[in-house]
């Protein structure tokens, strides 16, 4: 994408995003207003937790009312699948497919002039058509996180800077990789890769290791070159060891994170 960016600060600060983690509609939006009041600088709808099965409409509806519920905050769609640790049981294509099902709904419902939209869509890049995903982003005008998320282990120094080369390549607006670290080691080694990448490319970074051991990761990362992290607002964390939004932001604070 080219322009300005919608999804991360312009002032170039780190961008702290709180999830919805709610089933319904209401959940999501009453979540949403209290992630905004509680000064988030972008709102991830984690659509793949709402009830019921996968639905393209409901989830671009949903996404369109929360981008016009909280601009000018802006609004992250992200369907995560199983296979990256969330809830939608979408295998193979099937997921892209879908994906590609609710950037369409999206595109009628700026066709009938529905007000709101999200600013950006997260594409998982290991799933089967995700470079084709990231293309129709762009063409409806979305920004694309691209990301990758291991649950289970920390992958070697090789394949992190591999996998960030690649989401480059592709077009990412944003390049993100979330770990889980066996211990200490694993988070240094994670915040050694973000510095290095930061150094050596252009495309902004948010990287995040997970749990317990991870939270050092998500209070310190901005120091090491990432942009964006997760928070609470009250709610339940979309990933474990998310803190809440004040306890980060005074941790930034003191830790001098541009
Ligand atoms: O990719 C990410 C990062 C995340 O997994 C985390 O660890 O904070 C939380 C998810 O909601 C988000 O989509």
């Amino acid at each position: 994408m080219t322009g300005t960016s919608r999804l991360l600060r312009a002032d170039g600060r780190m961008t702290v995003a709180v999830a919805t983690t709610g089933a319904t509609e209401q959940d999501c939006l009453d979540q949403a207003r209290r992630a905004c009041e509680a000064g988030a600088d972008l709102v991830e709808l984690r659509a793949d937790l709402l009830d019921g099965e996968p639905d393209a409409g409901r989830t671009a509806r949903l996404a369109a009312r929360l981008g016009a519920d909280c601009a000018p905050v802006p609004v992250l769609l992200t369907v995560r699948s199983c296979a990256e640790g969330g809830a939608a049981e979408l295998e193979g294509r099937a997921w892209s497919e879908h994906l590609a099902r609710v950037l369409d709904a999206l595109d009628s419902l700026d066709e009938a002039g529905t007000a709101g939209r999200p600013a950006a869509v997260d594409v998982e890049i290991e799933r089967p058509g995700a470079a084709g995903l990231v293309d129709l982003a762009h063409r409806a005008g979305l920004e694309v996180v691209l990301s990758f998320h291991d649950v289970a282990a920390t992958p070697p120094d090789e394949a992190l800077h591999e996998l960030l080369e690649r989401m480059s390549r592709l077009g990412a607006d944003l390049a993100k990789i979330a770990v889980m670290p066996a211990g200490p080691a694993d988070v240094a080694r994670l915040l050694g890769v973000t510095a290095t990448a930061h150094e050596a490319r252009e495309v902004p970074l948010a990287t995040m290791a997970m749990g317990e051991a991870g939270a050092v990761s998500r209070l310190a990362a901005g120091v090491f070159g990432s942009r964006l992290v997760f928070a609470t607002a009250g709610g339940a964390p979309s990933a474990p060891g998310q803190p809440p939004i004040e306890d980060l932001r005074h941790a930034m604070a003191l830790l001098g994170t541009p």
